[in-house]
């Protein structure tokens, strides 16, 4: 949950003093110290920080501070390669998200520095809903005896899930299927899609927001399963969903997960500038949603190895463990998905890329829409930074205004969604297994009621796909129209 102390913004001046500057939601506050006065600590610009993202020199900068993370590297209880992707930025939000007091004091020790000045928005001092709503949430788990991670039950859905897979991959290829039915392949191929997709909610959400136990490797193994069953890369996507998409939820050219670019494939936010093409969204956002997982498959290696960036989000350098690891899990992919359907099953390569069309159409449409839908529609908030960077809002509050949830209570809906349909409660705690989503869902929203917090829940998951096609209808029109 969110642990926001109060800004503070150190900047060096000529004359070799130091400007301090404290930013409280109401206050401003300046002093000024010699250097002398504060022998251990210097100013650090960004750019140094984001030089600084390697094993042997591992940077961060928190709250206006950087840290080096070297000798936290083998302590760590989040384990050493989710330090060594957060190194070398600004990861304020990210960092307070998933750590508690407890957790900064130790990390006091590795403070090197004053940043400079951040190049990403800071929110607000934490507010009295932000405390109360964590308080009452780590109580329940107290009261329960047991560890917000903990889920063993979660082992017969990543089981289920992995039978499903193995029985539709069969479906597909094998000589016994298409002589039981001949429509058998492809609708196995459907069935293949739904569940690559909803493994992306269960392995590759559990696995890479660690909230599956407390243990790193099992954090890990899961992140292998997906990447070996489904050939996508789960380092993009912890750098995409969890340094980009949590932190920033919602904020306009910031979030890479919301489309508003500029020029952007789509226009969802007045912000961005007005292009002709826009008025056609409304036609093309279906198959724009379906080739995601194909757009995916071919780039998104060529962002970790190439570019060096996912979108506005810089990737580290590759450790040796993450090569050793990417060309183990795509070796198996290839192998299960093309080699063995084409020499041992024998199929043809027309029909090997067809299946593969349906699955991967089927997989991107369930997927998009539902983590779309949940944010891009007119019931939630858009967070703005101002010219200095600052939300004024406190992060907890825009968790929950930015988020749509829906069909609560539908125990059908919350296992085909991997519970995103309570998605104020994983945002706000995206450290927490979901198998406890609805159980702490009523003290989330009663927490917000009495701290006037606006929670967004529809009926069913029709309601949130209608606001989500309202939106996109909506900003088709050209400004002037609207
Ligand atoms: C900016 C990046 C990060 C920094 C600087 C950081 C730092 C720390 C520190 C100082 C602690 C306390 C260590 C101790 O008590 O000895 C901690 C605990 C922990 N971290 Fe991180 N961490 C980072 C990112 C992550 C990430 C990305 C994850 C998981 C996805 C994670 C998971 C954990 C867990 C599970 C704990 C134990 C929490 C507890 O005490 O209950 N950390 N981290």
């Amino acid at each position: 949950m969110h642990r926001a102390s109060t800004l503070i913004q150190v900047v060096s001046e000529g004359d070799g003093h130091l400007q301090i500057t404290k930013k409280s939601s109401n206050v401003a506050v300046k002093s000024t110290t010699t250097k002398s006065s504060q022998k251990s600590i210097r100013t650090i610009t960004i750019e140094e920080v984001e030089a600084a993202n390697t094993e042997r020199k591992p940077w961060v900068a928190i709250r206006g501070k950087v840290y080096d993370l070297t000798n936290l590297l083998d302590k760590h209880p989040g384990g050493q390669e989710m330090l060594l992707l957060a190194a070398g930025r600004d990861a304020t939000a990210m960092y307070e998200s998933m750590h508690t007091d407890k957790n900064t004091k130790v990390l006091n020790k590795y403070v090197i520095g004053n940043l400079k000045k951040s190049n990403m928005p800071q929110f607000a001092e934490r507010s009295q809903f932000s405390i109360e709503v964590e308080q009452r949430v780590l109580q329940y788990f107290k009261n329960k005896g047991i560890d917000p991670r903990h889920a063993p039950g979660m082992v017969i859905i990543y089981t289920f899930l992995g039978l499903v897979f193995a029985a539709s991959f069969l479906g597909m290829f094998s000589e016994r299927a298409s002589q039981i039915n001949f429509l058998l392949p492809w609708f196995s191929a459907l069935v293949m899609g739904w569940c690559c997709a909803m493994m992306g909610f269960y392995h590759l959400h559990d696995g890479c927001h660690g909230a599956f136990s407390r243990n790193p490797t099992n954090w890990s193994i899961l992140r292998r399963i997906y990447e070996c069953l489904t050939g996508l890369s789960t380092t993009v996507w912890i750098y995409q969903h969890g340094f980009g998409h949590h932190p920033f939820t919602n904020v306009v050219g910031i979030d890479p997960d919301i489309l508003s670019a500029d020029p952007g494939i789509m226009r969802v936010h007045e912000d961005q500038p007005w292009w002709d093409f826009y008025g056609l969204q409304k036609y093309y956002w279906l198959p724009l949603y379906s080739q995601l997982v194909l757009s995916r498959k071919c780039f998104e290696w060529m962002d970790v190895f190439y570019y060096r960036a996912h979108k506005n989000i810089p990737i580290n350098p590759p450790t040796w463990t993450e090569m050793a690891w990417g060309a183990t899990t795509m070796s198996v992919y290839v192998a299960h998905h093309f080699i063995l359907p084409l020499f041992v099953f024998k199929i043809s390569i027309i029909r090997l890329i067809l299946l593969h069309t349906i699955s991967d159409l089927t997989w991107s449409l369930y997927l998009t829409l539902i983590f779309q839908a949940s944010h891009v529609n007119d019931e939630v908030a858009w967070p703005k930074p101002n010219e200095d960077g600052l939300i004024t809002a406190d992060w907890a509050k825009l968790q929950v205004e930015a988020s749509l949830d829906f069909a609560h209570d539908d125990a059908m809906t919350t296992f085909l969604c991997g519970s995103l349909n309570y998605q104020a409660v994983h945002h706000l705690f995206p450290y927490v297994c979901q198998w406890h989503y609805p159980a702490i869902a009523p003290i989330v929203k009663d927490a917000c009621k009495k701290h006037g917090v606006r929670y967004n829940l529809k009926d069913s998951i029709w309601g949130m796909i209608g606001a989500h096609i309202k939106r996109i209808n909506l900003f088709a029109e050209p400004p002037t129209l609207r």
